[in-house]
């Protein structure tokens, strides 16, 4: 049987680092920075470590907002969610993850599109 996702990606240590640098490289951008002005960086990371632990499979319930509710206002752009999948594509890529990996995530949100963009 295919390995768990949850498992390839280190299980909640590794989704935890992988959503640290993350995090940083989303803060170092400033093109989307403005985003997150008013937001507590602490929950996002830990909701954002919840969130990718229950999608590949791991032992977690995720305890925060619909993808809808959470990006309603933002009225994200195209170009500022393809920003943010190549800051996890640089994030995974830190983690040193295998390709077939990364793709095995980058598939699971990129399906979230329509619920993120233009909300
Ligand atoms: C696949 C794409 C995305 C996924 C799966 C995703 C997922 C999430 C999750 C799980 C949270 C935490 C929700 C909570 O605290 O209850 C969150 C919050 C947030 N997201 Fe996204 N996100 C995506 C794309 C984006 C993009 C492209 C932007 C902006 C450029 C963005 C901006 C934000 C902001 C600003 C928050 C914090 C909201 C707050 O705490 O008030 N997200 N996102």
């Amino acid at each position: 049987a295919e390995q768990r996702l949850y498992d390839e990606l280190g299980q909640q240590q590794g989704i935890s680092q992988l959503m640290e640098l993350f995090v940083l490289e989303i803060a170092a951008d400033e093109r989307i920075i403005h985003h997150f002005e008013n937001v507590d960086i602490d929950r996002f990371h830990r909701m954002l470590s919840e969130h990718i632990c229950e999608l590949s499979g791991g032992p977690c319930e995720y305890t925060g907002e619909s993808m809808v509710t959470v990006h309603t206002g933002m009225n994200i752009s195209r170009a500022e969610f393809n920003a943010v999948v190549e800051h996890l594509m640089t994030a995974m890529d830190e983690q040193q993850l295998p390709v077939s990996t990364q793709n095995r995530l980058l598939a699971i949100l990129a399906a979230f599109h329509k619920e993120v963009i233009h909300q």
